[in-house]
């Protein structure tokens, strides 16, 4: 969907943002660029709707060279986020949404339709619509960010650090709203992070970008993670390399046993069989129970902290299926791992 052909940005300063870029980006599947400061990621992003002109090379959308088409045209066919929202202050929430629909013709009626829909869309109220920037939390602004980016239903949506300044609770439930709206939409995403866990998360493809423009490699998480290109990739990926690869494998498939019965600790279920907490004879801990779509690492975390070293697993309502043991989560993560080195 979009392809960078030896792509170089210099600027008129001398400075060179980009060097030699050649990288695919799949159509449907969200590309996400990391790398640290200054090493060209937004310059990447940016030449894609042409806010930036590359010196040298080629970028083609959907097949078509962007330096042939409209600045101004082809920045409307492209959906854009950023941090901070970068909504406009003085006009309502709606107004905002509605921006490029208005711009592209549709009529007053129409665009305001969209964007009802597109609130609700991204999880916010009607009445937030009638409000404006300012009376929004952050994480509000960013979601009416995204709805804004989404209104003419375009192919492809750049995101520049989009959920950069909200607190970490507010950025997981940005990050699993993105995950839910993607399963729907399949956008093509290019997504530029600082943060690693965030590009594992949410990347179908992580992109990592050393100073000076460089690409140094691309690949899926999995497989960035099992098979790091260099010491800098594995620095940049971090100590925790072997932890944040299992939680990309979910627990589905992992087998279970029926709830141990009459030992020391019992597992304490509601009438309709939900987890309730650990018993023993004077103590009660907690229990957090674990659906097949969890991860490994979530299973690994709860086998450290359940006292019994059993994981209790539930199913879409919350009722017991059955326990893992730490053993066999271990057992498991050192397969995942294997698995990974030699896909
Ligand atoms: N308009 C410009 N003129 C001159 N140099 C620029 C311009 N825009 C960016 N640069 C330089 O190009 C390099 C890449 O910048 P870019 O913003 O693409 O990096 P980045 O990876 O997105 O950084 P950050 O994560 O800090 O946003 C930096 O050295 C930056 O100072």
């Amino acid at each position: 969907m979009i392809q960078f052909d030896a792509v170089h940005k210099r600027f008129p300063n001398g400075t060179t943002a980009v060097h030699d870029l050649s990288l695919e980006m799949p159509e449907g599947g969200v590309t996400v660029l990391v790398g640290s400061s200054g090493c060209g990621k937004t310059t990447t992003l940016r030449m894609i709707n042409r806010m930036v002109d590359p010196t040298s090379g080629t970028i083609r959308v959907g097949g078509r060279d962007v330096l042939e088409q409209d600045a101004a045209e082809l920045r409307r066919s492209i959906g854009y986020v950023i941090q901070q929202s970068g909504l406009f202050p003085h006009r309502t929430v709606l107004d905002n949404i509605a921006t490029v629909p208005l711009l592209l013709g549709w009529g007053r009626r129409k665009a305001r339709a969209r964007a009802e829909e597109l609130l609700e869309t991204v999880g916010l109220t009607a009445e937030a619509g009638k409000r404006y920037p300012h009376q929004l939390s952050g994480g509000q602004q960013q979601r009416v960010g995204v709805a804004r980016a989404l209104a003419a239903d375009p192919p492809v949506l750049l995101m520049d650090e989009p959920f950069g300044a909200v607190d970490p609770v507010v950025r997981t439930q940005l990050q699993d709203e993105l995950l839910r709206l993607q399963k729907e939409l399949s956008k093509t995403i290019v997504f530029v992070t600082h943060d690693i866990d965030e590009a594992v998360r949410l990347g179908d493809r992580i992109a990592i970008f050393r100073t000076g423009g460089h690409l140094v490699q691309c690949a899926p998480p999995a497989e960035l993670l099992a098979h790091p290109a260099d010491d800098f990739v594995a620095d940049f990926l971090g100590a925790e390399r072997s932890l944040k690869l299992l939680s990309l494998t979910a627990l589905e498939g992992i087998p279970q046993a029926p709830a141990p019965e009459g030992g020391t600790w019992e597992l304490v279920l509601d009438g309709a069989r939900r987890p309730l907490h650990w018993r023993t004879e004077d103590t009660e801990l907690p229990v957090r129970p674990l659906s097949d779509a969890d991860s490994l690492l979530a299973a690994l975390n709860e086998s450290i902290a359940s006292p019994t070293g059993l994981v209790a697993r539930v199913d879409a309502d919350g009722a017991l299926t059955g326990v893992t043991s730490r053993d066999e989560i271990h057992a498991h993560a050192g397969l995942a791992h294997e698995e990974a080195r030699a896909a």
